[in-house]
């Protein structure tokens, strides 16, 4: 008889999505898949299906894949870096519950690679203990939340389910604040300090958090926690949300209107982190980076400073590590006589 290979875990490193190509074709289908999932949009299936298929999808698209081209890196930048996340992660669990083997996958919710089709992958391959980390930092239902919808959807068409475990965020670890604590002292000792700091968060609809959705008081744990650690007076950072779509009112304040202020009344130089990205996307590298510079230089402004997602950073891989080695340790514990 053939020696039995030790069980493998699989760790699963979860983000967004994103099209398949700059195109709007490509960009469309993402788009109805995302804006389809009733976690993203609470408006009822019958009148969103109307509101989607005849005002969203026909426009959106091309005028978003243009926004996709301009940041398109050969392949978009949220999908290359979460793979770049995966290689550098993997290495460090590879061998930490010899001897059985941890390997690291990239998936998204939306687009691939698909968290299902990823799910169905390792199981033919024979995997059944999986850690799921979804790499939202603040837990939203629309983000995280659609996460623990996917895989439940996946598990619904399965008869011999597998083990698996999530972590649901990581707001105020110690490593993620550390992390990005760093980052912007990293920043600062090249460009200098700004007259404001903002932490800009993709938004919600102020009705999510109105019905319950812990996002906004996370963002404002994280914001806080890193403005302490680097010995921020109270004047000179500031929270606040971009990202809007729809018509409906968004948590406050927002990012755009909040620059667009500070221009016209004599804020000179300012910086933007995004700590609800832990890769950096179109929201950040357009909407940010591009968009919300033009319009604070625009109203008066000096000098704007976007301040990268963690991306690859070495302080970021230590966090993620340190999020799912435990809950890999808890797997391989209950792997006792294996053979
Ligand atoms: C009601 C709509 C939306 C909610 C709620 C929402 C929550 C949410 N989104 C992210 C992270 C990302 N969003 C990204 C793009 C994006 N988001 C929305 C809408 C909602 N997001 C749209 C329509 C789009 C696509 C672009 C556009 O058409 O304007 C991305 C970028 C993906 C990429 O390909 O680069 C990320 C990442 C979080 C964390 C979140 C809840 C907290
Ligand atoms: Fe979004
Ligand atoms: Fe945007």
């Amino acid at each position: 008889m053939k020696p039995k290979l030790p069980p493998r875990i699989a760790v699963l490193l979860v983000n967004l999505g994103t099209p398949d190509e700059a195109t709007a074709p490509a960009v469309r289908r993402y788009l109805k898949q995302f804006l389809s999932d009733p976690r993203v949009i609470e408006i009822p299936k019958f009148l969103w299906a109307i509101i989607l298929n005849l005002f969203v999808l026909p426009s959106r698209p091309k005028r978003v894949a243009k926004a996709y081209a301009s940041i398109w890196e050969g392949d978009s930048p949220i999908r290359k870096i979460l793979k770049g996340q995966v290689e550098l992660l993997e290495p460090r669990l590879a061998d930490s519950v010899a001897p059985f083997r941890v390997s690291v996958h990239p998936a998204m919710s939306y687009g691939n690679p698909g968290l299902p089709d990823v799910m169905d992958t390792l199981r033919s391959e024979g995997v059944e203990h999986f850690v799921i980390l979804p790499l939202f930092p603040q837990y939203s239902a629309s983000s995280g939340g659609a996460v623990y919808d996917a895989l439940t959807k996946w598990t619904l068409k399965q008869r011999n389910l597998p083990n698996y475990s999530i972590v649901k965020d990581y707001f105020a670890h110690p490593l993620y604040i550390q992390a990005l604590a760093d980052s912007i002292r990293r920043f600062q000792a090249k460009h200098g300090k700004p007259e404001k700091l903002m932490f800009s968060f993709h938004g919600i609809p102020q009705p999510y958090a109105d019905k319950g959705d812990p996002y906004p008081q996370r963002c404002k744990c994280t914001a806080a926690q890193v403005a302490h650690a680097l010995g921020l007076q109270d004047d000179e950072w500031i929270i606040s949300f971009q990202s809007r779509f729809g018509k409906q009112e968004w948590v406050k304040p927002y990012t755009d209107v909040v620059l667009e202020d500070w221009g016209k009344s004599g804020v000179r130089s300012v910086q933007v982190i995004s700590p609800a990205f832990s890769a950096d996307c179109l929201e950040t590298l357009e909407e940010l980076a591009i968009e919300n510079r033009e319009n604070f230089l625009h109203a008066g402004g000096q000098e704007y400073h976007y301040i990268p997602a963690l991306n690859l950073d070495e302080a970021h891989i230590d966090l993620l590590e340190a999020l799912s080695l435990p809950l890999v340790k808890g797997w391989a514990g209950t792997l006792d006589g294996w053979a």
